[in-house]
């Protein structure tokens, strides 16, 4: 495995998408060796809770946790804390939750860390717009005005001055957040779709390639890689347009 293979598959970022631990698990096991990051969502942290981050972690995976916070800035802060005790490498919050909520996280963080020296410091990153929105939905539905792009650049402008690491947007907008916030502000980048793949219910969508060119740092990948007859073969496909990029 040579080093340009390690950096871009430490960029891909596998979705762990299942109700329980041993469905993900089985894909853990067809995955073995690529070295990857892996993402604990929703659905299976409620299912399979801490204790399979801290499997992650024991089989030496680089592990993002998307809780998404939105909530006061007391409860995100104690959440916060409890994240980064679990030793993760990267989780988030959601921008709209405002920058006394995200100054909130990072004192989370900042206590945890204080309380432990083993622990090391996560990256935080804050939700701008979900790659399930489109523009409609976001000037009729949720009721801001304007272009998604706007949003998404005033959201990681307030991420940044919040003092967070960088943001989860589409790889669309990942060339206007370098030029707003510099190239070291992270873009995690989902609606992820290679050439010919189900859209589902993402919006705004670009191809691994795409992105990679576009300068997303990291980009999220779920169901083009579980939900394929042949997981293994769609990451090492990902992972291979990723380097031609
Ligand atoms: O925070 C995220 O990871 C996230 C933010 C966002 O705007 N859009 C988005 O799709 N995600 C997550 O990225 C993954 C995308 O999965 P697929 O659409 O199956 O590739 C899911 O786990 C989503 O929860």
């Amino acid at each position: 495995m040579n080093e340009a293979y390690k950096e871009m598959a430490g960029r891909l970022i596998v979705a762990l998408d299942y109700p329980d631990a041993h469905q993900a698990k089985a894909l853990l096991q067809e995955l073995e060796g690529i070295p990857c990051y892996m993402k604990v969502g929703m659905q299976l942290y409620y299912a399979a809770g801490p204790d399979f981050v801290r499997d992650l972690k024991t089989r030496g995976y680089k592990v993002f946790l998307d809780l998404k916070m939105h909530d006061i800035p007391n409860t995100v802060k104690g959440g916060a804390e409890s994240i980064t005790r679990l030793g993760v490498d990267m989780f988030n919050v959601h921008a709209a939750g405002g920058s006394e909520m995200m100054k909130a996280a990072m004192e989370g963080v900042d206590k945890a860390l204080q309380s432990d020296a083993s622990l090391r410091k996560p990256l935080v990153i804050a939700v701008t717009q979900l790659t399930s929105t489109g523009q409609d939905m976001l000037n009729q539905e949720i009721g801001i005005p304007g272009t998604v792009q706007d949003a998404v650049i005033r959201y990681a402008e307030l991420t940044q001055a919040a003092g967070l690491d960088g943001v989860v947007a589409s790889a669309q907008e990942s060339g206007m957040i370098a030029e707003a916030c510099g190239k070291d502000f992270v873009t995690v980048t989902p609606g992820i779709r290679p050439a010919g793949s189900d859209q589902g219910d993402q919006k705004r969508v670009l191809t691994p390639g795409e992105a990679i060119r576009g300068g997303s740092t990291y980009i999220v990948v779920g169901r083009p890689i579980t939900g394929s007859e042949e997981p293994r073969a769609a990451a090492e496909s990902i992972i291979k347009e990723m380097l031609n990029a």
